[in-house]
This record gives C-alpha cells, sequence and structure tokens, in this order.
C-alpha cells in the first residue's frame, strides 16, 4: 500500500478578499502562512516523512510548501515545479470578487463558472496585461499550453501528464510523496485518481493547508482517502469555500 498526501496553498490574498486568482501569482496572507505551519505540525505529529514534493510555478503553493518542509526539518527535500499542477485558470474572472459577479451574473452563472466541467469562463484577451505568456516563467511552453481560461476538463488534460511521467513513477519507486499545489488542480487528480463523475466532482471543495492523505493499492488506485485535523473544522472550511459564490 503506498501513501500520497495532497495538499492546497493556505489562504491567499485572493482568498481573504474573495477574488477569481487561477493564474495570477497571488502571495499568502498571515493567516495563510499560518495554517501552512499548522499543517506541517500536523503532519510531523503523525509522522510523515517525505523523499520528494511535487508544486506548480505560483507563489502561494510554493511558500506553503516551504513552510510546511520548513516546520517538518524536511527544507533539504528536492522539490519539482511544474505549470501542470497550476491552478485552473480564471479566463476573464481573474480578478473579479466572487460575491460581485454573483450578484451581477446570478449565482448559477458563477457555479457554472466555479464547477462545471466542460465549461469555461470567456477567454482573456492575448494583449491583456495578465496573459501568461508574457511572463518569463513560462517561456519554453508551447503557445498552445499557455491557457486564456479553462474549465476543469482543460485542467484534468494538463494534470494528468505529470501525474503519469512524474508522481506516479515516483510512487511506484517507493517515494513518500508531497503535493502541494490548488483547489481546483487538486479536483482535477481527485477526479482522475477516483475515477469521479462531472456531477460527482462538481461538489468536491478542498479546504486550504489540510493535508489529505490518499491510501492507493500497487496500480496506485485509491484505496481511500481523508483529510488530517479536526473533521468539523474541515468541514466548515469546506462549506465555506463552497459559499465563496453566494451573492451575500
Ligand atoms: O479563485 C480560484 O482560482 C479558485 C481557488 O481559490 O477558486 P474557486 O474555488 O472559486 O474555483
Amino acid at each position: 500500500m503506498y501513501k500520497l498526501v495532497l495538499m492546497r496553498h493556505g489562504e491567499s490574498q485572493w482568498n481573504l478578499e474573495n477574488r477569481f486568482t487561477g493564474w495570477a501569482d497571488v502571495d499568502l496572507t498571515d493567516k495563510g502562512r499560518e495554517e501552512a505551519r499548522k499543517a506541517g505540525e500536523l503532519l510531523k505529529s503523525e509522522g510523515f516523512s517525505f523523499d520528494v514534493a511535487y508544486t506548480s510555478v505560483l507563489k502561494r503553493a510554493i511558500r506553503t510548501l516551504w513552510i510546511a518542509l520548513d516546520t517538518m526539518d524536511q527544507m533539504y527535500l528536492p522539490i519539482v515545479h511544474s505549470w501542470r499542477l497550476n491552478e485552473r485558470h480564471y479566463g476573464d474572472l481573474q480578478g473579479l470578487n466572487k460575491a460581485e459577479t454573483a450578484a451581477k451574473f446570478g449565482e448559477e452563472q458563477v457555479l457554472i463558472w466555479r464547477r462545471a466541467y466542460a465549461i469555461a469562463p470567456n477567454p482573456m484577451k492575448v494583449d491583456d496585461p495578465r496573459f501568461a505568456g508574457n511572463d518569463p516563467r513560462y517561456k519554453k511552453l508551447k503557445p498552445e499550453e499557455i491557457p486564456l481560461t479553462e474549465c476543469l476538463k482543460d485542467t484534468v488534460d494538463r494534470v494528468i501528464p505529470v501525474w503519469k511521467d512524474g508522481i506516479a513513477p515516483a510512487i511506484k519507486a517507493g517515494k513518500q510523496v508531497l503535493v502541494a499545489a490548488h483547489g481546483n488542480s487538486l479536483r482535477a487528480l481527485i477526479k482522475y485518481l477516483d475515477n469521479l463523475s462531472e456531477d460527482d466532482i462538481l461538489k468536491v471543495n478542498i479546504p486550504t493547508a489540510r493535508p489529505l492523505v490518499y491510501e492507493l493499492d500497487a496500480e496506485l488506485r485509491p484505496i481511500k482517502h481523508y483529510y488530517l485535523g479536526d473533521q468539523a473544522e474541515i468541514e466548515a472550511a469546506m462549506a465555506a469555500v463552497a459559499n465563496q459564490g453566494k451573492a451575500k
């Protein structure tokens, strides 16, 4: 039996401000840093120790990983950064307030933009200053790999190669892997691992900086999964994520 730990980043500035984030490179709040520290404490107290970590190229996930590894006294770990683990690109919505968008376009429309499997928000324009093609960290990507918007299906398609070519072989080689990423890139991985239907993944909301343990069989099929920590707190944090798209 193998174990894999998935973790969303701690609270970011735009989580606090309730803004669509996607590929915007927003940092953690003080609370987010504290959440990452607590996650590291929890992992340490539960006896976890890792051999390699995977993360995105966005600082909220990277910093969460650094803080957790620092807390675990595992800063020496090799870290693989992959753009494929970035948050789902939110297209033209990036930067907008979720509640204000719900008040303007309706909660139902915002739920579609946030959680529909195959419907993406309107694309960003290539001459938009927010366009990732202008950012040096993406200069090695093929133009068609740089998103202007994504639905979760698009995110699944670009996350799976880093699973198949990086994370899965590392686990099979006996390495203990920690993945620090984002709400929707982790939902993409979870949809694939658990073979969830489009309806089932719609209801999955991932709380910030809560270690999610997957137990996997020899073929890396999930046996079970569970969050470490106070279950009532985790339930409340998941409900709070779901409610971010309400008009208030
Ligand atoms: O804004 C985002 O990029 C994501 C994660 O914070 O939000 P949501 O849960 O609305 O998909």
